[in-house]
């Protein structure tokens, strides 16, 4: 059963290949130019360019430029290092992800001085996947590449959401928050966005560069405060989050400002794509499969209770086939100690110490990018054996728990899911398969876990 929830998982991330998405939205027929079901004229524009950003951003761009053809006059790419492939009229930096750098700096420049250029008479296409927060890395004037990266790391280890991630990052920033929309304006700009966030919201996909933010000073300053980081913060940042407040910094530009008059954005992709693809693979092997939500958030102790009750209820309502559950989202993990891991494999192992052993119950929880936080596995599969070698092994899950060292703990205890980078990003996916059902559930003896 590891195997077809493994294959399952694969089913999903497949069906959320730009290649595949960029091909349903962009159509060219001579000189017009369809972008998600709207025409565009291009004898109409004097330039096009495209500026993507993002996990997803290269395959994007490739098969953009596949269909726009010399139409491109230029434009430049962000991708995470590995992610980059060959580009014909467009240049691409590689940079650093979950932590900016300066390769990272570099290129949100050039996307920049780019945007600059572009007037009225030009036609901006943005693609936009996840990760892009991290990759279009800039400053405020007063902080450093190293106070960035310093606050980065900070705010993706607290255990905020991406929401409250996100709210501080763009108040640190000149491109997120509406502002890459602001130094394009007036140009004509259309954004296709990759979602992986929690009910697509556009203002905290990669920090909504293009859209109206509906966060504000006061809130990225609640998120320092509540995650109380006001004293390993870096204070330059802090100093600038603080002139924000007082009003000495502007705004982040709100929606229904005249700048967004020209731009268009369009989700063309999701983790309830990538859902459905997994679940017609789950049909095909014969599973009664069930998606019960892509809305997977909060503390990965609480993500994990949820699964164990829908698994329960499942088990009482089904009869003898087997069945397939499927879960989207991205849970939260704080990061304590100083191992190594991943929330997937985190919620993975958790997992595996709250399932009964007696059951056929096998849980796959992976990352769609297929990197799971700065580890080489996209996830792991955990099912009632995996207590069992452990035991066998001599190696204790809640050592390995609280030490936040998933990785090794699977790296021990076998598996671990490796894809390799799938260059597409739709958050994580969650795949069960239950066998033999049985009512009831105990937890394996003596390793529960609190
Ligand atoms: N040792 C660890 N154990 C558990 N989780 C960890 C560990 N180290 C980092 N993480 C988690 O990994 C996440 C960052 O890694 P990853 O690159 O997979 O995130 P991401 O959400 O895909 O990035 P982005 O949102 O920028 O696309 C953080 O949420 C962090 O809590
Ligand atoms: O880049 C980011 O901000 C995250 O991946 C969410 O989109």
């Amino acid at each position: 059963m590891r195997k077809k929830a493994e294959e399952i998982f694969l089913a999903g991330v497949e069906s959320v290949l730009p290649e595949k998405l960029i091909q349903r939205q962009i159509k060219r027929d001579g000189d017009i130019l369809q972008i998600a079901g709207k025409s565009y004229p291009l004898s109409r524009f004097r330039h096009i360019y495209v500026l993507a950003a993002g996990k997803a951003a290269a395959l994007m761009a490739k098969e953009t430029e596949r269909i726009l053809g010399d139409k491109i006059t230029g434009g430049h790419v962000v991708t995470k290092y590995g992610h980059e492939t060959n580009l014909k009229y467009l240049k691409l930096t590689e940079a650093g992800h979950p932590i900016p750098d300066a390769e990272g700096v570099k290129g949100t420049r050039k996307m920049l001085d780019i945007a600059r250029q572009s007037g009225e008479e030009d036609l901006v296409v943005c693609l936009i996947s996840g990760g892009a927060s991290a990759l279009m890395a800039d400053f405020p004037e007063g902080t450093t590449l190293d106070d960035l990266r310093h606050a980065n790391e900070l705010l993706v280890k607290c255990g905020a959401d991406i929401t409250e991630i996100n709210a501080v990052r763009k108040h640190l920033s000149n491109v997120k928050g509406g502002q890459l929309a602001k130094t394009l304006y007036p140009a004509t700009t259309v954004c296709l966005i990759l979602s992986d966030v929690t009910g697509d919201r556009l203002d905290v996909i990669a920090s909504g560069p293009t859209f109206g933010d509906t966060s504000t000073f006061a809130d990225a300053w609640a998120v320092i405060e509540k995650y109380s980081l006001e004293n390993s913060f870096p204070p330059p940042m802090l100093n600038h989050l603080k002139k924000g407040l007082t009003g000495l910094i502007p705004e982040t530009p709100k929606p229904g400002n005249a700048i967004f008059r020209n731009v268009q954005n369009y989700i063309i992709g999701n983790n309830l794509l990538a859902l459905e693809g997994a679940s017609r693979k789950a049909h095909g092997f014969g599973f009664k499969t069930h998606i019960v939500t892509d809305k997977l958030k909060g503390d990965y102790t609480n993500v994990a209770d949820f699964i164990l009750k829908t698994i329960e209820n499942y088990q009482q309502a089904s009869g003898k086939k087997p069945v397939c559950l499927l879960f989207g989202g991205e849970p939260t993990v704080k990061v304590s100690g100083n191992g190594s891991g991943g929330r997937n494999q985190h919620l993975a192992l958790y997992l595996s110490t709250k399932i009964d052993h007696e059951k056929q119950i096998t849980i796959l929880c992976a990352g769609t990018d297929g990197t799971d936080g700065p580890t080489d596995a996209a996830g792991a599969v955990v099912d009632n054996e995996t207590i069992a070698i452990a035991v066998k092994k001599n190696i204790n899950p809640r050592v390995f728990l609280q030490n936040s060292d998933s990785y090794h703990f699977f790296q021990q205890a076998g598996g671990h899911i490796i894809t390799g980078n799938t260059r597409t990003n739709v958050m994580d996916m969650v795949v069960v398969v239950i066998e033999h059902l049985k009512s009831g559930h105990q937890a394996y003896p003596g390793v529960e876990v609190t």
